[in-house]
This record gives structure tokens, sequence and C-alpha cells, in this order.
């Protein structure tokens, strides 16, 4: 089993429970007097689907009727446990879930995939562009690590593709690259790690890092796995 008291109210304590699967009275229970009374709110079975594996139950910190259960799907309540929606993600078996205390629309979520994080589920899309009409983005300024050896290059091109490419590709939000103007280098990169792209009249495109001699480092020649799986480059 697994519990949670709600941070708001520490009266109401979320218990989610396995039966033995023929009696099938496994589900999540509610006790609003702090654990003496407890009644049974939802016996979905995706709740507990997991259970012979982990199970794991939330409560919203600024909401007690938000309720979070991770099990093969992520699954949110806003009414109290009654129903259930699934949370998209790049990946099933969710293990884990961190809710800001401050702010309960920044979440952390932990899969079998790694781990996620949601500013805000009421997002739907998100628009990358330029502010004016030259430069989507102009690329790094190559004086910053012209000086760097073989080693500092392969870091700098590892830590920028897991912090930000990476990051961006497996948003599980939409993300559009509006293209307005110069996207050179790593800023074509950036585009090109967005799950959609869309050019302006204006747009140039280019990685002038290779005249220099210099592999563009952030995927967009070698990809990663999820390029190969889907050779979508
Ligand atoms: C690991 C990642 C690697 C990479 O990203 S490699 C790719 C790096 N990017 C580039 O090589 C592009 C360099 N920039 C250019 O080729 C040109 O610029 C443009 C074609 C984008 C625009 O040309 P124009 O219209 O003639 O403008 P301007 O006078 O060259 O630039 C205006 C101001 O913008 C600064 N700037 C331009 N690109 C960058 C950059 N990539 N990083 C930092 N600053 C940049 C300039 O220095 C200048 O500044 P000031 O007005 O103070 O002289």
């Amino acid at each position: 089993m697994a519990i949670s008291v709600s941070p708001v109210n520490s009266n109401k304590v979320f218990a989610l429970i396995e039966s033995d699967s023929d009696q099938d009275k496994g589900g999540l229970f509610v006790s609003n007097n702090a654990g003496k009374t407890w009644s049974m709110v939802s016996g979905d079975n995706r709740l507990v689907q997991r259970a012979w594996y982990y199970i794991e139950v939330f409560t919203d910190p600024k909401d007690e009727d938000i309720v979070y259960v991770l099990s093969a799907p992520a699954l949110r309540s806003e009414d109290g446990g009654k129903t259930w929606k699934r949370l998209t993600g790049t990946h099933g078996d969710f293990h884990d879930l961190w809710i800001n205390p401050d702010n309960n629309k920044n979440m952390v979520i932990a899969n079998d995939g790694g781990a996620e994080l949601d500013e805000d589920n009421e997002t739907k899309a998100i628009i990358i562009t330029g502010n004016g009409e030259k430069a989507f983005v102009a690329g790094a300024d190559i004086s910053e690590f012209a000086h760097f050896d073989v080693s500092q290059g392969g870091e700098l091109a590892a830590k920028g593709q897991e912090l930000l490419f990476d990051f961006v590709e497996n948003l599980s939000t939409p993300v559009i690259a509006a293209v307005n103007g110069f996207a050179l280098g790593g800023g074509l990169e950036l585009a090109m790690a967005c799950h959609f792209r869309v050019a302006g009249v204006n747009a140039k495109m280019g990685l002038p890092e290779t005249t220099l001699g210099l592999i563009p480092g952030y995927g967009s020649c070698h990809g990663n796995d999820t390029d190969r799986k889907h050779g979508d480059r």
C-alpha cells in the first residue's frame, strides 16, 4: 500500500491499497478524520495495476482534492480521487513525483525513461522564436570556446546536449521553432531539437562552424536515440 497525508488538511489521508486480484477489492481509500474511518473513493484498476512492483500516491500541496497516482501510467484526479485523467510522458512506469510546495504547477516526475519537469500542465504548446526580425539564434559566440582542447570541447557538447537539446526534445509539451531569421550552428540545432519547425521567408540556416573544422556538437549530425528510432532528422 501507499499513503499520503494532505499538506493542506492533515485530517485528509489517502491510502492506495492492493488486494488479492481474485477479490478485486483494491483501490484508493480516503479518511477525512485523520485515519479513524475510511471509505473507498475509486476502484479504478489503473491505480493499482503495478502494485506487485510499486505503488505511489501523492496529494497536491495546495489543493486537497488534487491527487496523483503513479502506476504504469501517471494519473491525476481533481475531485478527490473519484475520476482520473492520464498525464502524458515520454515513457511508462512512473515511480516518483516531486511537487514544489510553493508552486503546485512546478513538478518533477520520474519514469523509466528519466525525469521530466513540468512548469504548467495547462500549457498546450511552446513556441521558440527570436526577438526581432534578424535572427532566430545566431549560434554560439565562438570566441568563448576557441581555446578549448578536444576533451573540453567534448564536455561542452555533451553538457549542452543534455541541458538544453535533449531537454527540449523530451518535453511532453510540443515545442515549435518559429525560425524568423538566422538559425546558425547551435541555433539551427536548437530548431532541430524542437518537435516542429516553421521557417519565415527571411530564414537562413547553416552550420558555419564546419568551415572552421568543428563538427556540430548538439545532435544535428549524429542525432540521439529518438532520431535513430524515428529517423526524423
Ligand atoms: C557549439 C555551438 C557552435 C555554434 O553555434 S557555431 C555557429 C556560431 N555562429 C556563427 O558563426 C554566426 C556568426 N555570426 C554571423 O555570421 C553574422 O553575425 C550574422 C550572419 C548572424 C549576421 O551578420 P550581420 O548582419 O553582418 O551582423 P554582424 O555585424 O556580423 O553582427 C551583429 C552583432 O551581433 C554579434 N554576433 C553575431 N553573431 C554572434 C554570435 N554567434 N555570438 C555572439 N555575438 C554575435 C556581432 O558580433 C555583432 O556585434 P557588435 O554589433 O557588437 O559588433
